[in-house]
């Protein structure tokens, strides 16, 4: 398959289908000339990321070229060498407002064999928001809420050491989605599942944006979500290659030109998500 994605374009943040009037609210991620390395090994080379209010942004690009890091480096678990990072306008070393930010990391097989159930992984979601305080009905309320928009809620009280792929995933999104965020972090949500619970997901990300949560999508195919991306930024060797509408032919497979397998395990980094991963 051809490439319809230059190889150099001007990365300047494109125009948004939610332009925000002056005096808006400031962008949920504003990451500037991002320079980061992981055990020594340049990774970003200087990447530009700006994700709006209500805007969906999905971060694409070839196995290895540094989608996965970048998230890592706006939720703070992966340390910048240089450039800039504002979370909701404020710099990353005084933003203290993370339950704001519902993240889901790459798939990973860390919790199937954690004895808790579905409804103890969901609310560790609401940790952020009752700060250890005994949980309370309206958290109670929320965790069924996110546990039905992902159709988990009859799973509720099941061990989440039986459930399949897709259905851990949906969990893990349940989890992101209890605090209500106003920026969602997913890397890679669709891997391994199946085209039903894509749909499920979709639907759900669509009513999280229209409620105004701004999103950030590692991606490998755009899929069923293909309809709510806003704007598209392409990695390529830890450069941003593209930075604009979706390219077309990335509506069903990985970057041309490279295959992609499937996503490593989380277990395999040793800088996991410190801050959002209760
Ligand atoms: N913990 C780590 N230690 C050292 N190098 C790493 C680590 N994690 C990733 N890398 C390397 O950093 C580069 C970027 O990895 P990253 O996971 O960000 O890529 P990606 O675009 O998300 O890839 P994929 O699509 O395969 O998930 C790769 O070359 C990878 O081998």
């Amino acid at each position: 398959m051809s490439s319809v994605i230059p190889d150099t374009v001007p990365t300047g943040s494109a125009p948004s289908r939610h332009p925000l009037p002056a005096g808006a609210a400031p962008a949920a991620v504003s990451l500037r000339d991002a320079v980061a390395s992981l055990e020594g090994r340049p990774v970003l080379r200087g990447i530009d990321l700006v994700v709006r209010p209500g805007e969906v942004v999905a971060l694409l690009g070839a196995n290895g070229s540094g989608k996965s890091t970048t998230v890592k480096t706006v939720i703070g678990s992966v340390p910048l060498e240089r450039g800039g990072l504002e979370l909701f306008g404020t710099p990353y070393a005084r933003f203290k407002e993370w339950h704001r930010i519902g993240y889901v990391p790459q798939r990973t097989t860390a919790a199937g064999g954690v004895p808790a159930t579905v409804r103890e992984v969901v609310s560790t979601g609401r940790l952020p928001q009752h700060r250890l305080l005994p949980f309370r009905r309206k958290d109670r309320e929320a965790v069924d809420r996110a546990l039905d928009a992902v159709g988990m809620l009859d799973r509720a009280e099941d061990g989440v050491a039986n459930l399949s792929g897709g259905q851990h995933q949906r969990v893990l999104i349940a989890r992101a989605l209890v605090g209500t965020p106003d920026l969602l972090i997913m890397d890679e949500p669709m891997a391994g599942v199946d085209m039903a619970s894509q749909q499920i997901l979709a639907d759900t990300l669509r009513r999280e944006v229209e409620r105004g949560a701004a999103v950030l999508l590692v991606l490998h195919e755009l899929g069923p979500l293909e309809p709510l991306i806003d704007r598209a930024v392409v990695l390529r060797d830890g450069c941003v290659s593209h930075d604009g509408p979706p390219p077309k032919e990335v509506g069903q497979h990985a970057l041309p030109g490279h295959d992609h397998v499937h996503p490593h395990s989380d277990d395999d980094h040793p800088n996991n998500t410190p801050r959002l991963l209760a």
